[in-house]
């Protein structure tokens, strides 16, 4: 086993143990801006985005922004993602950015040295990256993401209703492409202790048994749950009993709680005390010891 007492895996599992396993997702929706009373604008964005940040990242294990909808303002918008990436890190949360990159290697390597290389300008501890041009056009951002203590979260198995056709579809040797990710990133989080930098999405949404995560060592990012519909027996459902790699994943449905940091705390503390109710991630996150979906 190698210790990296500085890795993503090793920081995640630190952070879940102190604050729970919930990933807070900021994700300023137009409508959201307008139901906070906030113009459709740069200034409205920055509004919302640090109201929200201020309130979640002292709370969360993971605060999660959503980059399409800070690039919708063009430069104003980048700035005031940046704002919130320094924001959260420095209110102890970690930032997973969702920009979802996937092209070709050596472009991914340039994905890499504006989010998570070092020196990165847009500094997140994680991005989420699509696999779907060959799991081995990652391996470079892997590469660059661990050396900085980084990680990378890969999508697998998405939320979406549309994502069963093609991470479904069964390959030549008989695993479905989503299994075949899985698989791929089992083998980057080899002998990582106590947690491999590398994780995949799993949505909250998507059937009970489909998967084996038992090699994974690895986080798993479950959106879905709140605005898309899934629960916290949904949660239990999917990834049974154990659940320690799970990282439950909710944006809107927090969010429409603002934009009264009181009313927002509120929301965010009861997801907290409803996941930890039913045990999530209790004693912290670690590998996960069998097959995490049941049969
Ligand atoms: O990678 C993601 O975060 C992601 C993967 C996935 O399978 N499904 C999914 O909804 N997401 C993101 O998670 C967030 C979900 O938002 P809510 O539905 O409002 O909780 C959005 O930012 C999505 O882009």
């Amino acid at each position: 086993m190698t210790a990296r007492s500085a890795g993503f895996g090793a920081r995640l599992a630190e952070a879940v143990l102190a604050r729970g396993p919930l990933c807070a997702g900021i994700d300023p929706h137009p409508g959201l801006l307008d139901a906070w009373g906030l113009p459709r604008d740069a200034g409205g964005l920055e509004k919302f985005a640090l109201t929200a940040v201020d309130v979640l990242a002292e709370r969360v294990a993971v605060v999660k922004p959503q980059s399409a909808f800070f690039e919708a303002f063009g430069a104003p918008g980048i700035a005031v993602l940046t704002r919130v990436q320094e924001h959260a890190r420095a209110a102890g949360a970690l930032v997973l950015l969702d920009v979802k990159r996937g092209d070709i290697g050596s472009t991914m390597g340039a994905y890499a040295g504006a989010y998570v290389a070092d020196g990165a300008p847009l500094t997140a501890d994680a991005i989420t990256v699509s696999p779907y041009l060959g799991a081995g056009s990652l391996a470079q951002t892997v590469e660059l993401a661990r050396a900085a203590g980084r990680g990378v979260i890969v999508l697998a198995r998405t939320s979406n209703p549309e994502s069963a056709a093609v991470q479904n579809a069964l390959l030549p040797n008989g695993k479905t492409v989503a299994q075949s990710i899985v698989d791929e990133v089992a083998r980057w989080n080899e002998g990582v202790a106590p947690l491999g930098d590398v994780g995949v999405v799993v949505g909250a949404t998507v059937p009970a048994g489909e998967l084996d995560l038992g090699g994974l060592n690895g986080p798993v990012l479950a959106p879905g749950f709140g605005a898309q519909g899934a629960t916290v027996a949904d949660l239990r459902r999917v990834f049974g009993p154990g659940l320690p790699g799970v990282l439950p994943a909710s944006s809107r449905d927090i969010l429409r709680h603002g934009p009264d940091p009181v009313a927002l705390r509120e929301a965010v503390v009861r997801v907290q005390e409803s996941l930890a109710g039913q045990g999530f991630a209790d004693g912290g996150i670690g590998p996960i010891s069998g097959p995490v979906l049941a049969t």
